[in-house]
């Protein structure tokens, strides 16, 4: 794959072949990496009789990315620490969230993975934050004054994070069964939104000050309590003569299965001095009408709206910040603004920030490449480190 004598980067992936090999054709092997996809091929790849493996007098980093559900991510790391970490570079490994079940587990997971690694080769990923939109938001609020001076409860009155998917389970029960939707999507991909949504001006750009940012914010927040919430699981349905089956007939499911697929939690308050008094909501799901992920921002009424009679039937529309991070990515204000012509007639527009449907979906391979190839290349924002706070869903 390279040439003798020259310094190579090698992936070895577990789990999610497609994604890992659909990758290494458009990045990484231009960048001539090697990609070992599948756990079970490490040991005839790397246990060279001379012991050293694919090296063979190159320098050699390897990158291990678990794409596994996180009950195997111990017994994959034993195996690539005993048969495949690189013996004269550096050996990084990728773990995607959850990390754990609660705070106990996550505590859990760090010590078994300290056993082989140490903290500065383990990333912990959540794909999210590679987002374009997500990454975006920072800059949003902190390089336009415009933004940032509505950012707080004077302002805002409040704050929605949503994601849904059209399709269900599909296979993936071996590891969603065990998590269930608030684990899988809200306490890792939303609430590492709203963190990176509510945080104070970091003091600077570096991962360890904007992380520290985020603990804050998540170390505000009043606890929810069971009656904020509201789960479900999706039930079998038909749709233009064509029927969708339910959660717990997914064969890698068991039949009677309670693991939420839906979940609503009605209002997450962050007690500080910017968001006292705002309530986040989050929403996910799966197996719904649509797919796709946003974050929209309602701001409050005018005060004494001039123009109240003048909106119709829907009184004095307030202001809303759409971010639409999927599909389709775009950032959009709802105004209100007259209808030209005689008289006053308002009308709601959109002052509306387009996304060309150009490399936006690169989120995860931007993330692994940024841990490959130069950390500098890494957002500053998107790695959560063992020092990241771990919320207890
Ligand atoms: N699916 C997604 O879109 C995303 C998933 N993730 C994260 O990725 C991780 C895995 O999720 P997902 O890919 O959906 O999970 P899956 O249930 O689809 O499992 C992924 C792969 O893990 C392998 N696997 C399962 N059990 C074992 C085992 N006991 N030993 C060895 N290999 C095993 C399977 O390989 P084989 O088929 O060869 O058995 C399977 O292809 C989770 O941490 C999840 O949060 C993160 C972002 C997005
Ligand atoms: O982490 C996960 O994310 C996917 C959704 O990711 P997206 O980038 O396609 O929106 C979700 O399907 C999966 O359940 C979850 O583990």
């Amino acid at each position: 794959m390279f040439p003798a004598g020259e310094k190579s980067d090698e992936v070895g992936g577990a789990g999610r072949n497609r994604t890992t090999i659909k990758m290494s054709r458009s990045i990484l092997f231009q960048a001539r990496f090697i990609v070992v996809s599948n756990a079970f091929l490490w040991n005839a790849y790397y246990a060279r009789p001379n012991g050293q493996g694919a090296e063979a007098g190159r320098i050699s980093n390897r990158m291990f990315y678990l794409s596994v559900p996180p009950n195997v991510f111990i017994d994959v790391v034993k195996c690539a620490s005993k048969l495949a970490f690189s013996l004269n570079g550096w050996t990084r490994v990728i773990v995607e969230k959850p990390f754990g079940r609660d705070s106990e587990s996550s505590a859990a997971l760090t010590r078994n993975l300290k056993q082989y690694l140490e903290e500065d080769q383990i990333f912990r990923i959540d794909h999210y934050l590679g987002k374009e939109l997500v990454e975006n938001l920072s800059v949003l609020r902190f390089t336009n004054l415009v933004f940032e001076f509505l950012w707080s409860s004077q302002y805002i009155q409040n704050v929605q994070l949503i994601f849904s998917e059209d399709f269900g389970i599909e296979g993936r029960g071996r590891y969603f069964d065990n998590y269930g939707i608030i684990r899988d999507i809200m306490q890792n991909h939303l609430l590492q939104i709203l963190a990176l949504f509510a945080m104070e001006t970091p003091v600077s750009l570096d991962a360890e000050d904007i992380r520290n940012e985020k603990v804050k914010v998540l170390r505000c927040m009043k606890p929810l309590l069971l009656d904020d919430v509201v789960i479900g699981q999706y039930k079998s349905h038909t749709k233009d003569g064509i029927s969708y089956p339910a959660y717990i007939d997914d064969k890698t499911v068991a039949n009677d299965s309670l693991t939420p697929t839906f979940a609503a939690a009605a209002a997450i308050f962050i007690n500080n001095a910017r968001w006292d008094g705002v309530p986040f909501l989050m929403k996910a799901g799966k197996a719904l009408h649509t797919k796709g992920a946003q974050i929209r921002v309602q701001f409050r009424h005018v005060p004494g709206n001039l123009y109240k009679k003048s909106f119709g039937t829907d009184l004095d529309r307030a202001n809303e910040l759409v971010i639409r991070m999927q599909p389709d990515e775009a950032i959009y204000l709802k105004i209100n603004n007259k209808i030209p012509g005689l008289g006053v007639r308002l009308d709601r527009s959109n002052l509306n920030l387009h996304y060309a449907a150009s490399s936006l979906s690169l989120s995860l391979s931007k993330l692994r490449l940024g841990i490959c190839c130069s950390d500098s290349t890494i957002p500053p924002a998107v790695v959560i480190t063992a020092s990241g706070h771990s919320y207890d869903p």
